[in-house]
């Protein structure tokens, strides 16, 4: 029930502006207009009840100002691309135990709270480099994500399908309905999520961190001797993001604020923009700078200055702090020249952006046997070379997008419990990008918190 003077949102969303987007170029998007599904798919979602309320996400904003001025930090992880299989309590429970556990390890490092968000609840479409996928003799259209087709390598499977998307905002519902339920309902415990730990540091292969950890123990029960409440920290604000790929998708899911006026995309609290669409002329910029949600744009090394500068211009042209992040990512090779110039024009602006670290995107490599994967040591070595950009610059280093999972999957190469590709072909389940393992997503986690701690 909602109290009177409280958040209402009305259905489909009339305000103007709202489509100029289907006037402007756009990339990476399905042909299914003439689908005989489209119309009926379309206007199924637009009466869907919203997954996020514009409370929150406002709420988000905040706190991601807090994260702007160096008061707080940003984990964002989750899966490259989500599946509808895989919303099993099982899976979901694995993976925000992970980001609880990871979460734990930085908020000690750094001694400041850590905002927590999945790339979860809505994390189904994918941008790809090509159109089409070739095995043998075969071309097929590529898989952009269950939230427009099928992986499996059938021409049947890989047709473009619109009914897709009130499958991914069913799939959405369920998982968010289950991140609240364990954020909220007591999953969250301090020093359960301290108990967990223990488990990652007994493993031999990370004596290394056992310090670190017997330290963080220490802090616990110094808390708990000084009373502290740990009803209050059984529960914890956990925020769901996704690549706002896909537009008819996100016109759907948008509704206008009846407090403010204003539109919202309720199908996530952040979203971002990815690197494939974050052409200043094109539709995914017009349309999120018109939505009031924090936003996220993902900057590849061949960004320039006057793209990020543009960027706020469009994205962020009332300088509201938290509104807008950057998530850089360059590669290991590549960070440590291509991002101070970006850091310098964004400071020049007088807008307080967020920065974040994407250590997975510019570090993928193909591996002897043919899989896609990433190196540990090239994710860690971005991910130290963010940290000594902000250092030389004074500036803060706001916090870390990863693509993980709470499972034992082998699908990065390294980590000190190592993985080989010989694993890939027993364990690796990712349909597009390899994703960190649960102890490898600890692991890094361990080593943040020491980068943190000692800068
Ligand atoms: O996260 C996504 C991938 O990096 C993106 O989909 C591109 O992958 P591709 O080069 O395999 O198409
Ligand atoms: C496609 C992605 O990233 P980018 O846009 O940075 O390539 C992603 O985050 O999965
Ligand atoms: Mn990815």
């Amino acid at each position: 029930m909602t109290a009177p003077g409280e958040i209402l949102h009305t259905g489909a969303a009339e305000y103007p502006g709202l489509d100029e987007w289907r006037r402007l170029p756009i990339s990476q998007q399905p042909a299914w207009r003439d689908h005989p599904d489209f119309e009926s798919s379309i206007e199924a979602l637009s009466a869907k009840p919203p997954l996020v309320f514009a409370g929150e996400v406002d709420k988000l904003t905040r706190r991601l100002g807090a994260v702007a001025r160096g008061e707080a930090f940003l984990l964002q992880g989750g899966d490259c691309a989500e599946t509808f299989h895989g919303a099993t309590a099982d899976r979901i429970s694995a993976r925000i135990k992970t980001i609880l556990q990871m979460a734990v390890v930085l908020t000690y490092g750094a001694s400041l709270p850590v905002v927590k968000m999945g790339r979860m609840a809505g994390q189904f479409a994918k941008p790809r480099s090509s159109d089409v996928e070739t095995r043998g003799e075969v071309s097929l259209p590529s898989f952009r994500g269950e939230i427009v087709n099928g992986f499996d390598f059938t021409e049947e499977s890989r047709r473009p399908d619109p009914k897709r998307m009130i499958t991914a905002y069913d799939t959405s519902s369920a998982t968010l309905n289950l991140v609240r339920a364990f954020t909220e309902g007591g999953f969250a415990d301090l020093r359960a999520v301290q108990q967990w730990n223990k488990g990652f540091t007994s493993n031999p292969a990370h004596a290394k961190y056992e310090s670190t950890a017997a330290e963080i123990d220490r802090a616990v029960r110094f808390m708990e001797a000084c009373g502290a409440d740990f009803e209050k920290l059984k529960r914890t604000e956990f925020y769901a993001a996704h690549e706002a790929l896909l537009l008819d998708y996100e016109r759907a899911l948008t509704r206008i604020d009846s407090r403010t006026g204003k539109p919202y995309v309720t199908s996530g609290h952040f979203v971002w923009i990815g690197e494939r669409t974050r052409d200043l002329d094109g539709a995914h910029v017009d349309y999120l700078s018109r939505v009031q949600n924090p936003l996220g744009v993902k900057l590849g090394p061949k960004t320039t200055a006057d793209d990020v500068e543009q960027l706020i211009e469009r994205l962020d042209p009332h300088r509201v702090p938290g509104r807008l992040t950057f998530i850089s990512r360059m590669g290991a090779e590549a960070i440590r020249e291509s991002l101070p110039p970006l850091i310098r024009a964004a400071q020049q602006t007088g807008a307080q952006v967020v920065w974040v670290t994407d250590p997975m995107h510019g570090n993928t490599i193909t591996a002897k046997n043919g899989y896609k994967t990433r190196h540990f040591d090239d994710v860690m070595d971005e991910v130290r070379g963010f940290f000594e950009v902000h250092r030389d610059l004074g500036t803060y280093p706001g916090g870390l997008h990863v693509e993980m999972t709470g499972d034992d999957v082998a699908e990065c190469l390294g980590g000190s419990d190592v993985i080989d590709e010989t694993a890939f072909d027993d364990r690796y389940e990712s349909l597009c990008d390899p994703r960190l393992n649960h102890k490898q997503s600890l692991e890094m986690a361990y080593l943040v918190s020491e980068a943190l701690a000692h800068p």
